[in-house]
């Protein structure tokens, strides 16, 4: 019976990856127990934006087997780390970066972080954002202070199912740092690698805006799976975007996918859409990397955020949540399927893009 499950299995597709489940070793568990069937997927991240759908997939398939009289499907997840690991325990190192400031790029660092978290995955958040450092304060934690453990090595500060580090939490709160490159590069690295960071799936790094001295100072310290860009839909916005990009390519950092941030508004009263800076515009950056989603501007993620919760954990219902929360499972599922393009060798090289 197992091999007539494993039969019909090896026909469900992973839809981003067009490989069976049965050969990408994705099936964990099939059996029959009276006349369910068992099924247990081991996804390639907990935050699998296909999840649904492979969970449809593999119902249908199964209920083509005589005998099968129900299927009860059950996920687990083991994040696959880059062919070289970043640093040894994280799998992942991705750097969210923007052309310009303002854009809500520390927003969008801290909710990815959050969300990746929430659906189960191990996340550490790193504020690189020297200059204006913001996650402290986002995450509730503005008065916290880094600690050493025993191995003297920087304690990152755990919140909302997270760890995090940032240079708010070293210096006396409202007092500024005052870098000079090297120093800049050695903190840096310090976060990096004098930290106690542990076992974690993702580490996110919230850069400072533009295209400086940090940017190129952690393309060199770690190795890293890609960047992610946020922007808002503004000309002058989208320009800074691609010169961010452009710094990225030339350091040889892949480009994850956009954000496009505060794409619009719905008047809570009216229910009125408006596209305050335009709409849209990262579509055509997005024609080149994937559009990993697009978020209204909201009241509500403003608020979560200076009340020090990231709204995908305040509010996951509201309609900038949940596209949050979509962004962050479009960025698992990019970083699975670049993970497994490079162990499997045969992969197709046109993967599809969520
Ligand atoms: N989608 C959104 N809806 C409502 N408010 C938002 C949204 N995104 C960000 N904001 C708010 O906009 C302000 C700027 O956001 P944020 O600090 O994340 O931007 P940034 O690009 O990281 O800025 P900086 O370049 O200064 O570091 C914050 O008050 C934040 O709460």
């Amino acid at each position: 019976m197992r091999d007539a499950l494993l039969s019909a299995l090896s026909t469900v597709n992973d839809p981003e990856l067009h490989r069976d489940l049965v050969s990408l070793g994705m099936i964990e568990r099939a059996e029959m127990e009276g006349g369910v069937a068992q099924v247990k997927v081991n996804l390639t991240t907990p935050a699998c934006p296909m999840k649904g759908r492979i969970e449809a997939d593999v119902r249908a398939a199964v209920l083509e087997v005589p005998g099968v009289q129900d299927v009860q499907v059950t996920f687990g997840a083991t994040v696959r780390q880059a062919a070289q690991p970043a640093l040894p325990g994280v799998k992942h190192v991705v750097l969210v970066g923007s052309g310009k400031g303002g854009v809500g790029k520390s927003s969008v660092a801290v909710n990815l972080a959050a969300s990746l978290a929430r659906d189960g995955a191990r996340v550490g958040l790193l504020d690189a954002d020297v200059y204006g450092p913001s996650v402290a304060h986002m995450m509730g934690q503005g008065a916290a202070r880094v600690t050493a453990n025993e191995q003297r090595k920087m304690q990152p500060i755990e919140a909302h199912g997270l760890l995090f580090l940032s240079m708010a939490n070293l210096s006396p709160a409202g007092q500024a740092l005052v870098w000079r490159g090297p120093m800049l590069h050695s903190a840096i690295q310090q976060f990096i690698k004098d930290a106690a960071w542990g076992e974690l799936d993702y580490l996110i790094v919230d850069l400072p805006p533009g295209t400086g001295d940090v940017q190129l100072s952690l393309t060199q310290t770690v190795q890293v799976t890609g960047a992610v860009i946020v922007t808002t839909p503004q000309d002058v916005a989208l320009i800074d975007a691609a010169r961010a990009i452009d710094m990225f390519r030339k350091a040889s950092v892949p480009v994850l996918g956009i954000v496009e941030n505060m794409s619009y508004f719905v008047a809570p009263d009216t229910g009125h859409t408006y596209d305050l800076f335009g709409r849209g515009g990262s579509r055509k950056l997005g024609e080149q990397y994937p559009l990993l989603g697009e978020v209204p501007l909201n009241v509500e993620v403003r608020q979560d955020a200076d009340q020090g919760i990231p709204a995908v954990l305040a509010h996951p219902d509201n309609a900038a949540a949940q596209a949050l929360i979509q962004v962050a499972r479009n960025l698992a599922g990019q970083i699975s399927v670049r993970a497994l393009h490079q162990s499997l060798a045969d992969l197709p090289d046109q993967l599809t893009v969520v």
